[in-house]
């Protein structure tokens, strides 16, 4: 069937592809929070639908063969230069040099005016087909790094995409150059094409969707203000049971309140950041810090002995005794009290634990602030231990 479509059908079919594409990535961008490289998209699309118009009506002998030919080689080769920019842009804030990408370009186009090698038919499919086939090239590797960073279930179909299309070029090059390029094959490669277009705008919205939906739920598990998880996020992580050799340690700041009532609510703000980073600096990858009130703290550590759950429990303590914190030339020295619960052998329910750690922060408070109140779970029953 494809083979008996003419070419002016075929190249209306493949233009319309690359404006409904470009519609919907201008779409996309517009309700996107982080847009980059969808202008750039949008615009490789429409200057690819321009560039193919400006050949059909040039096929139709409606335009002057100089006019055409050299004008659809400028807008083929910018439009893939800008494809090629608008992906790397896309998948993942990497700069674009634009001159370094133009610069081909340029030298084909002059290359051209001097030789004037565009308006031999298959010398300008050629150079249209190379620009394409690195262009393709290039973003389908750009979303393959792209996953890696950011792993999206959609950034690998387009990466898919972005190959097949590329490949579908690279093998029409390989016709051009033997010199078996053929109408039907022609718009094969245009069909696939136009399947591509509308799966790259597809993959691109789809993208800035999952893009959203992490960004949301990073928002609703990290406290604004320091950039620690909150007490929702400590809830998906912390395990129902804790094992024995871990620890949860309750911290809270000493006499915080007189802070923000001599100082202000911003110099309260700047010691819980100063909290916050300084409790991070001292933990390892493996330990959980949330902060789970105003001015309250969770460490859960686990694999650690006794000793080593003191030690920390006083290691952090000291830390923030040491903290320099100075608000309009005012310091304002801060100390931490800390109640630890560590499970011994066997398991602990998280609940009892949590009730624990608290309990012993309340008796570092009263013993007077700036201490570590410790505290060994109870070994529970054989059964309650195992699930
Ligand atoms: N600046 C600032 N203050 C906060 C925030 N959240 C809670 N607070 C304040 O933290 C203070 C907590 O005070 P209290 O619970 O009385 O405790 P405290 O003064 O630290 O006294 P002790 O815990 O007994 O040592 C209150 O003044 C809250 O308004 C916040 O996000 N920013």
């Amino acid at each position: 069937m494809l083979s008996r479509l003419d070419l002016p059908t075929v190249l209306l079919f493949y233009n319309t592809s690359l404006l409904a594409g470009a519609f919907a990535i201008i779409h996309v961008r517009r309700n996107s929070w982080r847009p980059d490289g969808l202008m750039a998209l949008a615009a490789a699309y429409l200057m690819l639908a321009a560039g193919a118009a400006l050949a059909w009506n040039g096929e139709e002998a409606a335009l002057p063969p100089a006019v055409w030919t050299h004008g659809s080689l400028l807008l083929g080769l910018v439009g893939y230069a800008v494809f090629f920019a608008g992906i790397r842009a896309m998948s993942g804030h990497r700069s674009v040099r634009w001159g370094r990408l133009m610069t081909p370009v340029l030298l084909c186009f002059l290359a051209g005016l001097i030789t004037g090698f565009p308006l031999d038919n298959l010398s300008r499919a050629g150079a249209f087909h190379v620009a394409a086939v690195l262009s393709l090239a290039g973003s389908a590797h750009e979303m393959l790094r792209n996953h890696r960073l950011e792993a999206l279930p959609s950034s690998r179909l387009l990466a898919a995409l972005l190959a097949l299309s590329g490949g579908v070029y690279a093998l029409r090059l390989v016709f051009i150059l033997n010199g078996t390029a053929g109408s039907a094959g022609f718009s094969l490669a245009f069909f696939v094409q136009m399947f591509c277009h509308f799966g790259v705008a597809l993959m691109v919205a789809t993208i800035s969707k999952e893009r959203a939906e992490v960004r949301l739920a990073q928002l609703a598990d990290t406290d604004p203000l320091t950039g620690v998880g909150n007490r929702r996020w400590l809830g998906t992580r912390l395990p129902k049971q804790l094992r024995g050799h871990s620890a949860v340690l309750q911290l809270d700041l000493d006499r915080f309140k007189q802070i923000n009532d001599r100082h202000g609510h911003a110099a309260g703000d700047a010691v819980l950041v100063a909290f916050a980073n300084c409790l991070k600096a001292q933990l390892r990858e493996s330990d959980l810090l949330a902060r789970t009130g105003g001015e309250e703290f969770l460490v859960y550590t686990p694999n650690v002995t006794e000793a080593v759950a003191r030690m920390i429990a006083e290691r952090l303590r000291a830390s923030v005794e040491q903290l320099r914190i100075v608000e309009d030339g005012t310091p304002l020295p801060v100390t931490t009290s800390i109640g630890v619960a560590w499970v011994a052998d066997g398991s602990s329910p998280t609940p009892d634990c949590l009730a624990r750690a608290d309990a012993m922060l309340y008796e570092a408070k009263r013993e007077g602030r700036n201490r570590v109140a410790f505290s060994t779970m109870p070994p529970q029953a054989t059964d309650t231990a195992a699930s």
